[in-house]
């Protein structure tokens, strides 16, 4: 399988000279990420009323939890650096919310992407659709300028709002050793009214370069779209499914993933924190399979508090020493190899029992502040 584990040799003229990720003190390559897709504004309605306003942006969600996850790296004891590509305008009402913070966004003379969503009166089931959305404002596209001229170690396009152009992802694969895409980055249309649609990604610019993907993540909303098994050919395909967890299709295999229970307030950026969560799974070394353990748990922890989540230090220390205690000493960040391994690992089940520990102190923390700080529960009827 033609896997980005090497940054893309396709290079254009003068891309050699381009600076190579720093080394770590023993050696190996930092493992730096770039993230790119912009932060929005979040307007949360139900019945008719706005029920919550938050920030919001696959951006946001995706640094909040590879800030929080990815393993710290040995000499520094903090985790290794994360650059965030993101536009917003002057009207951004979140730059010293924690992910804006500690990422700063560019600044636009266009104003901030805006999505309304608009969630329904009856609960939703596993396969209906639990929002519906609408771009009511949109920032200005990300160029290939204005992704920093140096190489990755991962990269992950998420956009929201069609910001990421086509150019821009492929110079991301130019920049990265592995590229982790969210489907409605590429995907998404916008009506006249900026109700979100889809498009089947074979007929969009995108489709080219999925040979060059390693990942692609879609909602089961969203998989019809990706063609799972065209796609799956050329990349590994994961297919969220919700309260149900998540399977994985390769070329030659599949897998289904548990999920971790959790009680939903808010849907939002479930879909972007597990893709995070996944990314720190493969920087920990896991399996694919292994890591979208990681990729359920924080998207059940992103169900559980409505907007960005706050992870729980006792929670994240849990989620830390299952992995520490998992994984030998010494095994080499999956993304950062040759070839993924996608298998299920002799310890997955092990795995899982653990972070469900990690997951019961998540649901402590929900019980003990329900309202999580930002204003309650969007999904109960
Ligand atoms: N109600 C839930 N309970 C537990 N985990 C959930 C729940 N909803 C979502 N998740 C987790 O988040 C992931 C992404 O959610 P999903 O709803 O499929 O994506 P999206 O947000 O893109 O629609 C799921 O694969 C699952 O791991
Ligand atoms: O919920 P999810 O699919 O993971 O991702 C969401 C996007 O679909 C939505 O457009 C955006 O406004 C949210 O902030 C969040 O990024």
């Amino acid at each position: 399988m033609p896997l980005a584990a090497e940054p893309d040799d396709a290079r254009e003229e003068g891309e050699d000279q381009l600076q190579l990720p720093t080394t770590t003190t023993n050696g190996g390559p930092a493992l730096e990420g770039l993230v790119v897709g912009s932060y929005c504004h979040d307007v949360l309605i139900r019945g008719g009323r706005v029920v919550g306003e938050t920030l919001g942006g696959a951006a946001a969600f995706v640094s909040n939890v590879l800030d929080a996850a990815s393993p710290q790296h040995d000499a520094l004891d903090e985790p290794p650096p994360v650059v965030v590509v993101a536009k917003v305008g002057h009207d951004f009402v979140y730059a010293s919310a924690p992910a804006p913070a500690r990422h700063p966004p560019l600044l636009c003379a266009s104003p901030t992407t805006s999505f309304h969503a608009q969630f329904s009166e009856t609960a939703a089931s596993a396969h209906a659709p639990d929002r519906e959305l609408r771009r009511v404002r949109a920032c200005d596209p990300i160029c290939p300028a204005d992704l920093p001229d140096r190489r990755f170690a991962y990269g992950l396009a998420v956009g929201v709002a069609g910001e990421v152009l086509p150019e821009t992802l492929e110079r991301m694969i130019r920049l990265c050793r592995a590229v982790l895409v969210d489907a409605q980055a590429l995907i998404r249309t916008f009506d006249g009214d900026g109700a979100v649609g889809h498009v089947a990604l074979g007929d969009t610019p995108y489709a080219r370069l999925l040979p060059r993907v390693a990942f692609i993540k879609a909602s089961s909303e969203e998989a019809p779209y990706v063609g799972v098994e065209t796609a799956r050919r050329w990349c590994c395909v994961i297919v969220t499914e919700g309260r149900n967890g998540c399977r994985l299709y390769w070329d030659g295999g599949e897998a289904r993933v548990a999920p971790f229970p959790a009680v939903q307030v808010d849907p939002t950026g479930a879909g972007d924190s597990f893709l995070a969560g996944f990314a720190a799974g493969l920087l920990w070394g896991l399996s694919a399979t292994d890591a979208a353990l990681l990729g359920n748990f924080f998207g059940a922890a992103a169900v559980s508090q409505v907007g960005v989540p706050t992870f729980h230090p006792k929670m994240l220390q849990a989620v830390r020493e299952t992995l520490e205690e998992k994984i030998t000493k010494g095994s080499s960040p999956c993304i950062n190899g040759i070839t993924f391994t996608f298998e299920r690992s002799n310890m997955h089940d092990e795995l899982h029992a653990g972070l469900q520990e990690a997951a019961r102190l998540m649901s402590e923390q929900q019980q003990a502040d329900p309202a999580n700080g930002h204003g309650g529960d969007i999904c109960s009827t």
